[in-house]
């Protein structure tokens, strides 16, 4: 810890308690506490944050090197230093730019890979490509994590887009799932892509073989209708399927980065070539803003910081993404994987204990619905949950603009609500209307008090198109980025996934009754007992 975090403490204890309300006396607040970049704000005037804490905030960024990193990722250093690798995402958006890697254009492959994707898709849609029983009417993308969320989040945002085949997505190993999705759909005319960076992960080749014998019961030849995506090219082929529906991606792409290469090929075929482009564009663009812009006015700088302001400063160990967007309804799980599994590390990248707490708690659900849920704990709970709130200024449904803009009214309501809160003597005379009077009077008023002076920042665009959904997760990972250069973490690897998996690997013997529990805890041993009885 250097001493600007200290300051950064010191001035927090300083301004703690202090009305965010108050701030907006000097009548510039808003518009100096928000950044624009691409037709998109954000609006972040309703946290304490004020001058001398944005301005320490900024200097944290400066001096944890966030400007030398960037630059670092960007050219294609190894900065996944515990697994050796670069961290280059940011290539598959940015393709026409020559991108010198170890002695070799990686955007060559790419570019090789994307024409084949093109032409991949186009011919589904276009019926050139078909199943056994005639054109491609269904799609089903089998992968997990970050093969799994990025498109099945996407598919669901740009629907409004889509003029291509249905899509469905199967990632647990509950075979529930398979067995639902599958349901309904006609083995003849769906196209099965199996989304798998490492091709081992034990979920989805599980469900990709269920899926096959569930093709190979009315069609004669099931591994034509399937398509690869993987960075195990010998694997795709040990599978048995076509190298020409095989598409690569190098171990450069993190799981969780991937959606906008291969593993992206759903989200392809149900929005068409063009759709993605401009979902690449619009992430293309946010890569500039974030290279090129002053961190004060930079959008991933300034959420990070308000992130970092929240969670390591103020002590509030979780964030609530609210989209008032129907279509961002999966963003929230979404945005777990993004932040958690890259920041909700315990060392730093030499390895000692960090000396603050890492990446918080991210969760949430769409407004209006989560106000009739979880609102009341936000606004009256013992917690602060800062919260973000993304809206869209047009909906995609002219004749249904009234909902929109009622929509867009509850979410400046929240916001201000929980800036604002309601006093003692404020819920007192509400009350007293209502007749009561004494003890019972005071009773009932102390109910109905919102302490208030609660953090929100909204993110507000024009519409949520492919590009606008390209900026915004965009910005999410640039984000990531930066918290995870000022904690000092690898935002990069995972390893905090493995010990489950290597326990469950070794718990199948014991509940199949071909190993015993004596290695297992009193616990484990009981609940494989209850299994197997
Ligand atoms: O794409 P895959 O190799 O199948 O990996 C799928 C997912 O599982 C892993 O366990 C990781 O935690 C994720 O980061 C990854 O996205």
């Amino acid at each position: 810890m250097n001493q600007t975090w200290d300051a950064l403490k010191d001035h927090h204890a300083a301004v703690e308690g202090r009305p965010i309300l108050d701030l907006f006396s000097d009548g510039s607040r808003a518009a100096a506490f928000t950044a624009k970049a691409d037709g998109m704000m954000l609006d972040y005037a309703k946290t304490n944050i004020d001058a001398r804490g944005r301005s320490l905030l900024l200097h944290l960024a400066e001096t944890a090197g966030v400007a030398q990193k960037r630059a670092a990722m960007f050219a294609g250093a190894k900065i996944n230093e515990t697994e050796g690798r670069a961290v280059l995402h940011t290539a598959l958006r940015n393709m026409d730019t020559p991108l010198v890697v170890d002695g070799t254009d990686v955007t060559l492959a790419l570019r090789d890979t994307y024409a084949r994707m093109q032409g991949f898709a186009a011919d589904v849609r276009d019926g050139r490509f078909t199943g056994q029983g005639g054109k491609i009417t269904d799609v089903v993308n089998i992968g997990i994590g970050g093969s799994d969320l990025g498109p099945a989040m996407a598919v669901l945002a740009l629907a409004p887009f889509h003029d291509g085949p249905r899509c469905h997505f199967i990632s647990n190993v509950d075979g529930a799932h398979a067995a639902d999705i599958l349901r309904g759909l006609n083995p003849e005319t769906t196209l099965v892509i199996v989304a798998s960076k490492t091709f081992t992960t034990i979920e989805t080749m599980t469900n990709a073989e269920t899926v096959r014998l569930w093709m190979a019961q009315k069609v004669t030849d099931p591994a034509a209708q399937f398509a690869a995506v993987s960075t195990a090219a010998e694997k795709t082929a040990a599978f048995g399927i076509a190298s020409e529906r095989v598409f690569g991606f190098e171990d450069w792409v993190g799981g969780r980065y991937s959606m906008w290469g291969p593993i992206g090929l759903s989200l392809m075929l149900a929005v068409g070539p063009e759709g993605f482009a401009e979902f690449l564009r619009g992430g293309a663009a946010m890569d500039a803003h974030f290279r090129t812009a002053p961190f004060a006015e930079n959008l991933p700088v300034l959420l990070a910081l308000v992130g970092i302001w929240h969670n390591q400063i103020c002590g509030y160990t979780t964030r609530a993404v609210l989209p008032y967007d129907q279509r961002l309804s999966r963003l929230p799980a979404y945005l777990q994987q993004l932040e958690m599994e890259s920041n909700g590390k315990r060392v730093a990248m030499d390895g000692t204990d960090l000396p603050y707490h890492s990446g918080p708690v991210v969760w949430g659900e769409p407004g209006t619905n989560g106000q009739h849920a979880f609102y009341q704990l936000i606004h009256q709970g013992t917690r602060v949950v800062p919260c973000e709130f993304l809206v869209a200024k047009r909906g995609h449904e002219p004749d249904l603009a009234h909902q929109h803009l009622l929509l867009v009214a509850n979410c400046l309501a929240q916001s201000e609500a929980l800036l604002r809160g309601r006093s003692l003597p404020e819920a007192t005379e509400i009350m007293a209307r209502k007749g009561l009077s004494g003890a019972e009077l005071d009773r009932q008023a102390r109910h109905r008090v919102f302490p208030g002076n609660r953090p929100s920042t909204t993110l507000a665009y024009d519409q949520l198109t492919p590009f606008v959904l390209g900026q915004i997760i965009a910005l999410y990972e640039h984000r990531v980025f930066v918290e995870g250069v000022i904690l000092g973490v690898n935002s990069y690897d995972q390893w905090g996934v493995e010990l489950g998996k290597e326990l469950a690997l070794a718990l199948q013997p014991v509940l199949e009754g071909k190993t015993g529990t004596e290695a297992k805890d009193g616990s484990t041993a009981q609940l494989a007992a209850w299994f197997r009885s």
